[in-house]
């Protein structure tokens, strides 16, 4: 049975503390994503910021409203500054949000991101994939892209969930948003979505703004997921492929409102 939708007035109210709060996000990401991550969190009305350098980072992970750790070109160097930046953030207690690109198949990062489910990350967002390795299930992937069905991946959401205590979120066609207990699904967007790279990625971002903001985490986590499937959807009507995409996508996040989102 499908958990039930994430209501629509909760996705607005959300989106309203967002652009009110204009929370600052710390993020360590991957290169592949680092200018369409900060555009996507302008469009939507929070502050990005890429600070690396671990002496930087760690300093700024405990001013910024929540911190990001993609580990999508991840190396010994960089992990050692996100860990710096995690440890950082708990103390300054920041919430920091993890998006496990490609894990499971490659064993560096793999074991960099079990290694961190320990530090009480807020948020999990990852494809199906990713987050069925997470949780030590049999997965498959195919490099960053998934392979798995987001439904079929929430039971080892909700374990993962009650491991970490995060929210997990699995994306994909459907989107599933879990605190281990209780469940929101999300509906919508598009296949084109997965034809241009960072959507996941940038999401993650914007789910680490969501976890900057006061109320249930779980909602917010959630109602992230609601603004880009919106936004997803409204560019696809008006774009022709992944060239023209990419900038309807940012102006459906600039114009995303109450109502699109009802
Ligand atoms: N088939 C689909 N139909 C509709 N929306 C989709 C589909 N696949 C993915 N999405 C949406 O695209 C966004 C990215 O999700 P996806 O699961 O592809 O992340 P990802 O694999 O981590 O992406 P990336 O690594 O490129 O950043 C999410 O908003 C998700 O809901
Ligand atoms: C394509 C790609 N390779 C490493 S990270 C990344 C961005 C999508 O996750
Ligand atoms: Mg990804």
């Amino acid at each position: 049975m499908q958990p039930d939708l994430l209501p629509g007035h909760r996705a607005a109210t959300v989106l309203h503390d967002l652009r009110h709060a204009s929370p600052l996000v710390h993020c360590m990401t991957n290169d592949v994503v680092q200018t369409f991550t900060a555009n996507v969190l302008l469009a939507i009305g929070a502050a990005p910021a890429m600070v690396i350098e671990p002496e930087e980072a760690a300093q700024f992970a405990a001013v910024a409203g929540a911190l990001l750790i993609n580990i999508g070109t991840l190396t010994a160097e960089r992990s050692d500054a996100m860990l710096v930046a995690i440890h950082a953030a708990n103390e300054s207690s920041t919430p920091w949000v993890l998006d496990p690109v490609a894990v499971g198949g490659l064993t560096f990062r793999t074991r960099f991101a079990l290694d961190v489910l320990t530090l009480k990350p807020a948020a999990i967002r990852g494809n199906a994939s990713e987050i069925l390795a997470l949780a030590g299930e049999q997965s498959g992937g195919r490099g960053v892209d998934s392979t798995d069905d987001a439904f079929s991946a929430l039971p080892a959401a909700q374990r993962l969930a009650q491991y970490t205590g995060a929210i997990v979120a699995i994306t994909g066609e459907r989107d599933y948003v879990t605190d281990g207990k209780n469940t929101w699904h999300v509906a919508g967007g598009g296949e084109l979505m997965t034809r241009v790279v960072g959507t996941g990625c940038a999401l993650s971002a914007v789910v680490a703004a969501c976890c900057a903001l006061p109320g249930s985490r779980l909602d917010n986590v959630a109602a992230a997921c609601q603004f880009m499937k919106r936004a997803g959807e409204q560019a696809i009507t008006v774009s022709h492929g992944p060239g023209s995409f990419t900038p309807a996508f940012l102006d459906a996040l600039y114009a995303l409102n109450a109502e699109a989102l009802a």
